[in-house]
């Protein structure tokens, strides 16, 4: 019976990989297998909206969603349509379903194949996702083990699956953590493919341009302020955070190897929910944990840097940022793109290293992602306007609110199709506006998740491999958290973007009074 039952569980993990490129249109998953033995569970991290687990055997991640997230849904299911009779469980299928058709068929094509991999949807037995809650508790923040809205809704029974992104794309021996290995005979050998642990470093680099819509006030502080810390003065109003971080955005995207190694150093400093690294997956640096990170990183130089690996690793990383993956070999400066500089960053020119030349190269991660939110072109100031227009006609026209896909199905077409006719071209290009603002809101909230193992030799497959300080590395680059972002969140957006520059303001007339006051004491 055991071994009919493992050969089964063989069976499945076969379909299940080589499903995992369709985007999940079949339901499948080894998880729904009635296998004793009990899985393997290890926290990788979570949001509002979900938990994801790493199964330690499949190297795959898991997103259990939460009671949260059920909770939304449900609302938003009630408001839509009064009379639906759907049983949650169809609900969430449904909507998952809706999140891997938007990562394939918006997100991918934007961002490109070699960042974007579209969950897939994975069918789990009942009683799994408790399982995997409490044998991950010990790891999770303390604030998220509290609230009954943390919960993962154990009445889903599907989730979405992605590889484990803390570790190097899967061989058929697995991760490798050593550098030697012990072969049957007794003796052991170097393993000359990889050698040292798996550093992985998830970053959200947030929104990285100001904005130049002409329907923000000229006069207003966002033109010369980035969104993000504007954000960090409301975050501080509101106790989110214990203290303002030094990192912004802008000098992230800048291309500009000091600036940007300014920023990720502004990240180590107060890493919130923009940094995470973690350490053959476990979580070693963030918002909640922060260990040595000189210490942690020994293992990974060969060199003897001593307290530089931090250095080093900063460095490397930005390397990686700035590599055109799909391109290969040579940088090519994005033309459109422009360097622009947030009066709050606290960055300081030093002198213009060589090669430095301040853009970001094509195709690299950084310039994907920064093209992709630019299809913002209005900001919230001009969308909100379009929003209460296409608001008053569907309180006449119900219907064309599907007519138009504002919550899916997200179709190859979904940006493009003109499927709806009957409407004037007026109202056409205001439905391409939404669209493409909230592409960019989901831009502006996503991660980048770089995981890298040093090797001990130059490997004959340089695919994915960088050459850095005569050491060889072999990384992989994805863009994670892709979710759709609702239409009905805009007046949402617009409040809180009032919100954010008010706090930012009377911030700013607080120094400047402290500053007057000073002044006075000393004359
Ligand atoms: O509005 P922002 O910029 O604060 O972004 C929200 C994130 O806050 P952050 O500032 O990154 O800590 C927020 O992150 P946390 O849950 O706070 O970690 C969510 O990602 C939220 O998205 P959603 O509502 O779950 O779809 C994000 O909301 P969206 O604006 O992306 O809809
Ligand atoms: N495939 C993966 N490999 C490794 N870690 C992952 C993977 N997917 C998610 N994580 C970790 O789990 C965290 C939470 O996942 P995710 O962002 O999908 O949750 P969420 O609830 O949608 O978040 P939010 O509410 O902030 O949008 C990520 O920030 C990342 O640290």
């Amino acid at each position: 019976m055991i071994l009919l039952l493992i050969i089964l569980h063989e069976f499945y993990k076969g379909r299940n990989s080589s499903l995992s490129t369709k985007g999940g249109e079949n339901l499948h998953c080894n998880m729904a297998l009635p296998i004793e033995r009990k899985t393997e569970w290890q926290y990788r991290g979570e949001g509002n909206c979900s938990l994801a687990v790493a199964n330690l055997e499949e190297q795959q991640v898991y997103r259990f969603v939460k009671q949260y997230y059920t909770q939304q849904l449900d609302a938003i299911t009630k408001s839509l349509d009064s009379q639906q009779t759907n049983l949650p469980t169809d609900i969430i299928e449904d909507e998952l379903r809706k999140v891997i058709n938007y990562v394939e068929n918006v997100m991918q094509p934007l961002l490109s194949t070699h960042y974007v991999e579209p969950p897939v949807l994975c069918e789990i037995k009942n009683g799994l996702t408790k399982e995997a809650e409490v044998m991950v508790n010990e790891s999770r923040p303390v604030h998220r083990r509290c609230k009954s809205q943390d919960n993962v809704d154990t009445r889903a029974r599907t989730a979405l699956v992605l590889p484990d992104l803390c570790f190097l794309p899967t061989t058929n021996t697995g991760p490798v953590y050593t550098c030697t290995q012990s072969l049957s005979n007794g003796t052991t050998v170097i393993n000359d493919t990889a050698c040292g642990p798996t550093i992985s470093i998830e970053l959200k680099p947030k929104k990285g341009f100001l904005p130049q819509s002409q329907y923000i006030d000229k006069a207003s502080l966002r033109h010369q302020v980035c969104k993000y810390c504007m954000h960090q003065r409301l975050k501080a109003r509101e106790g989110q955070w214990p203290r303002p971080t030094n990192y912004c955005p802008l000098d992230l995207f800048s291309g500009n190897r000091q600036r940007m190694k300014h920023a990720l150093l502004g990240l180590i400093h107060t890493p919130q929910n923009n940094l995470k690294i973690c350490k053959n997956g476990v979580e070693v640096y963030g918002a909640h944990k922060q260990k040595d990170l000189n210490l942690l990183l020994k293992d990974f130089f060969t060199g003897d840097a001593r307290n530089k690996y931090l250095t080093s690793f900063l460095d490397l990383v930005i390397e990686i940022l700035l590599s055109p993956r799909s391109k290969g070999g040579n940088s090519i400066e994005t033309p459109s793109f422009n360097s622009q500089v947030c009066y709050n960053s606290k960055y300081v020119p030093k002198s213009h290293s060589k090669g430095d030349s301040g853009k970001l190269p094509m195709e690299c991660v950084l310039e994907k992602i920064y093209s992709v939110q630019s299809l913002d072109e209005l900001d919230i100031d001009g969308i909100y306007p379009i929003y209460q227009h296409l608001q008053t006609h569907l309180n006449s026209y119900p219907q064309h609110r599907s007519n138009w896909g504002l919550d899916g199905p997200y179709s190859e077409d979904w940006l493009t199709r003109s499927t709806f006719t009957d409407n004037s071209e007026h109202l056409q290009s205001a439905v391409l506006k939404v669209k493409k603002f909230l592409i960019s809101k989901t831009v502006q909230d996503c991660s980048i998740m770089v995981a890298l193992q040093p090797l001990v030799k130059r490997p004959s497959d340089m695919s994915s491999v960088i050459n850095f300080d005569e050491q060889y590395f072999r990384y992989s680059i994805s863009i994670i958290d892709l979710d759709p972002k609702r239409f009905d969140k805009i007046p949402t957006y617009y409040i809180m973007e009032q919100e954010m520059e008010k706090a930012y303001q009377e911030n700013m007339d607080k120094v400047k009074l402290r500053d007057i006051g000073k002044k006075c004491e000393t004359l």
